[in-house]
C-alpha cells in the first residue's frame, strides 16, 4: 500500500505470523499459526478499514500492532521501531490503540478513577495530563460532550463519547481502532468519522479500523484491508476496489464474507467425505493432538525462554518479561 517516493512508511507489517501462547507462555507445540502471510505498509495521511468474519484475526492484528503481543521485531516496525519492544511509542500516544480491553476494562482515567464512578466527564477529560487545550477543546465538540456529565449515570453512548475523547487527546500518529463506535448515535459517529478523516489529511497520521458497521464508511477509507482466517486476502486502495465492484462497501464486502463461508462449507464436507476431520488440526489447550514431526513449525515465536525471545533481546530494554499485554 505504500506509494512511490513516499516518506517512511509509518506502518510496515512484514510476514506477520503469531500464535496465542498456551498456559505456559509458548504456542501449543504445532498449532498452527493464528495469523500468517501478513504484509501492509501504510503511510501518512492512510485510513484503512479492516475487514473480515468474526474470528478472522482482525483484533489480533490490531493487538501486534498497538505493541500488546510480542512478534519478533522485524515482523512490525510502527515509525521505524518495534511496536511491542519500543514502550515509548504508545506512552508518548505516539501509537494509540483503542479496542476491547478498552472498552471493557474501566478504563481508568489518567488518575485512576473508573469511568463508572460518581465522577464527572470534566474531570475524567482534564484529569488527563500533557494536554493541548485547544485540541481538548476540539474534541469536546466534536463529541458533543456535556462536561458535567457523571459517569455513573450517564448512558453507554455518553460514556463512550468521554471514553473516546480522553483515547484522542494525544495527538497520535497511529491510531489503531477495534469497532468503538458501537454505542455512538449517527451524528456522533459521523462527527468522529470526519474529525479522524482530517487528522489523516491535515496532520499525517494514519489509522486502521476494524469494524462490522459500514454506514457512512463508503468514502471514509482511503484502503480496504480483508482478513480472513488470520491470512490476509487483499488490500487495495478504495478506488481498486470501487473499480472491481459496482457494489456498496458493505455488500462488497458481504459478497467476500458469503463466497469466504460458501468455500469453508465446501471444504468442510470434502474433508468429512475423505473422513477427516473438520479443521485442519486439533489443538486441545495447550495440548496437541497430531503428528509430533509437524511440532517444528516456526510460528513466529522463538522456542524456550517466554522473555526476549528474539534475535537482539540484549537491546530490549524497553521491555517488560509479558509476552501479552492488555
Ligand atoms: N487470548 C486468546 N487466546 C487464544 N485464542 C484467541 C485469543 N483471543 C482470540 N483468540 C482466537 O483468535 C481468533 C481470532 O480472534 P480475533 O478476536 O482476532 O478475531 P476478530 O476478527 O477480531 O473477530 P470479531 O470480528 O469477532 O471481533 C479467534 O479464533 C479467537 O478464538
Amino acid at each position: 500500500m505504500a506509494e512511490e517516493g513516499c516518506p517512511k512508511p509509518l506502518v510496515e507489517v512484514r510476514d506477520l505470523c503469531f500464535t496465542y501462547p498456551g498456559i505456559d507462555g509458548q504456542p501449543p507445540p504445532g498449532s498452527k499459526p493464528l495469523i500468517q502471510c501478513f504484509s501492509i505498509t501504510l503511510n501518512a495521511g492512510h485510513r484503512c478499514l479492516l475487514v473480515g468474519a468474526n474470528g478472522a484475526g482482525k483484533t489480533t492484528v490490531l493487538k501486534i500492532l498497538g505493541g500488546k503481543h510480542m512478534v519478533d521485531p522485524s515482523m512490525v516496525r510502527v515509525m521505524g521501531r518495534s511496536a511491542f519492544h519500543d514502550t515509548t511509542l504508545t506512552s508518548s500516544g505516539e501509537l494509540c490503540y483503542l479496542g476491547g480491553e478498552w472498552r471493557r476494562d474501566v478504563a481508568f482515567a489518567g488518575f485512576e478513577v473508573s469511568i463508572q464512578m460518581d465522577v464527572s466527564a470534566e474531570k475524567m477529560i482534564f484529569g488527563v495530563a500533557g494536554v493541548d487545550p485547544k485540541r481538548r477543546d476540539e474534541l469536546i465538540k466534536i463529541l458533543d460532550i456535556d462536561l458535567s456529565w457523571r459517569m455513573h449515570k450517564s448512558s453507554d453512548g455518553q460514556r463512550r463519547r468521554v471514553q473516546i475523547c480522553m483515547g484522542l487527546l494525544k495527538p497520535f500518529k497511529v491510531l489503531l481502532l477495534d469497532e468503538i463506535t458501537v454505542d455512538l448515535d449517527v451524528l456522533a459517529r459521523a462527527n468522529l468519522l470526519s474529525y479522524l478523516k482530517k487528522e489523516c489529511n491535515e496532520r499525517g497520521a494514519a489509522i486502521i479500523y476494524a469494524t462490522h458497521i459500514f454506514d457512512g464508511l463508503d468514502d471514509w477509507p482511503s484502503h480496504i484491508v480483508y482478513i480472513a482466517h488470520g491470512k490476509l486476502q487483499l488490500a487495495l486502495p478504495l478506488e481498486k476496489v470501487k473499480e472491481t465492484s459496482q457494489l456498496s462497501l458493505m455488500r462488497t464486502v458481504e459478497s467476500w464474507l458469503r463466497k469466504e463461508r460458501d468455500e469453508d462449507r465446501r471444504r468442510k464436507k470434502e474433508r468429512k467425505a475423505l473422513g477427516l476431520q473438520g479443521n485442519d488440526k486439533q489443538v486441545n489447550g495447550s495440548r496437541v493432538v497430531g503428528d509430533p514431526a509437524s511440532r517444528v513449525l516456526n510460528n513466529g515465536w522463538a522456542g524456550g525462554r517466554l522473555n526476549s525471545t528474539v534475535a537482539g533481546a540484549e537491546n530490549f530494554f524497553f521491555s517488560s518479561n509479558s509476552v501479552l499485554r492488555q
